[in-house]
């Protein structure tokens, strides 16, 4: 995917189509919207009743005739006309702003590196649903790699990983391109979801969808020394009735083993592929998570202790990827050049 400097600055609008957050920057307002992917319609009649935080607190707890829909998988759009009522809806009002100020309304958005057409299609036409009339994509990586202030242009390798809530990118770049890299399908909601499925095997206890937090703060004893265990609430499998479980952090080190076996595998893949010049120069430079699920407690220190490379949480990891397009709307990337000094 070849960064276009010249078209991006010409854009009003970036945005970062997640599975779990959209997040929205406008030029000269700054981040509008930062909100959950998520829309909760009305099935008889089709009305949107709300988006975003407020639709997702109803996960879980809608009569029949609600419907909670994530539009976003998998960092692609898998429903355009949800998608857009949703954009429409979160930045309703100062979207219009800007198109009146600029009737030729250009957005930047940013797509996994490796989005076969249909994808890059799909996002292209949720923008243009919204009034978009140019549609400049980007890969994640090196936008989330120039949102975490990474030195993506130079003749050097920098190493990111953007772990997000369903896919994690990993990415060795150089010279404002990627170099090497591989997407796994693995990311904070599969840690999750490991972590419910082993409570429902090992316990017998059903975990609501959002009660996994005491278990990520076990994660971060279990990387340090400390052993004190996590207390869930949930319900009996064979009662269902309300019960509690205090679990161990090693156990819960354990559970998530299998995810994190993945995102170890994809690093190596990626070190595997890239060139010997590149692989040394990481060993200075190390790699920088990136992404929501980079704040899970103790990703990065078992990261450190099963590759020996080290290993940095980039600031705001979850807001890379909009910071850094923002970072080219504003012009504050310069073209590469190969004459110009460190
Ligand atoms: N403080 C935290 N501790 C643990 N996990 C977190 C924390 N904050 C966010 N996450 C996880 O990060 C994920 C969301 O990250 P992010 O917003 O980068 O995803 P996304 O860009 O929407 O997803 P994708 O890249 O898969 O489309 C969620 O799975 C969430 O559980």
């Amino acid at each position: 995917m070849t960064i276009r400097l010249d078209q991006l600055r010409r854009c009003t609008v970036a945005v970062d189509l997640g599975a779990a957050r959209t997040r929205v920057h406008l030029k000269q307002a700054g981040l509008v919207v930062d909100e959950p992917s998520v829309v909760a319609v009305n099935t008889y009649s089709g009305a949107l009743m709300a988006v975003g935080s407020v639709a997702e607190r109803m996960t879980g707890r809608t009569p029949a005739h609600i419907r909670v829909i994530r539009p976003v998988t998998g960092g692609m759009v898998v429903d355009i006309d949800m998608a857009q009522r949703m954009l429409r809806a979160m930045v309703g009002g100062k979207l219009r702003r800007a198109w009146r100020r600029r009737p030729m309304l250009r957005a930047a958005v940013c797509v996994p590196y490796d989005a076969d057409p249909l994808a890059r299609r799909a996002a292209v036409e949720t923008l243009a649903g919204v009034g978009a009339r140019r549609v400049e994509l980007v890969d994640a990586p090196t936008s989330a790699g120039i949102g975490g202030g990474l030195p993506v242009q130079r003749a050097e390798a920098t190493m990111i990983l953007v772990c997000g809530a369903t896919t994690t990118q990993v990415a060795v770049l150089s010279l404002g391109a990627i170099v090497s890299a591989t997407t796994v399908p693995l990311g904070g909601e599969t840690i999750s979801n490991a972590l419910v499925q082993h409570l429902r095997n090992e316990h017998e206890l059903i975990l609501p969808s959002q009660a996994v937090r005491p278990l990520h703060i076990a994660l971060a004893s279990a990387a340090g020394s400390s052993t004190t265990g996590a207390e869930v609430h949930g319900r009996d499998v064979v009662t269902g009735l309300a019960r509690t479980v205090v679990v161990d952090p090693a156990e819960v080190r354990s559970a998530i083993q299998a995810p994190l076996t993945g995102l170890l595998d994809a690093v190596r893949t990626v070190l595997h592929r890239c060139p010997p010049d590149l692989v040394a120069d990481l060993v200075d430079s190390g790699m920088t998570l990136t992404g929501g699920a980079a704040l899970l407690p103790g990703l990065d220190t078992s990261m450190r202790q099963h590759t020996g490379m080290s290993v940095h949480i980039a600031e705001e990891p979850a807001v890379c990827a909009v910071k850094g397009l923002a970072a080219m709307l504003d012009g504050a990337v310069r073209p590469l050049s190969l004459t110009g000094r460190r």
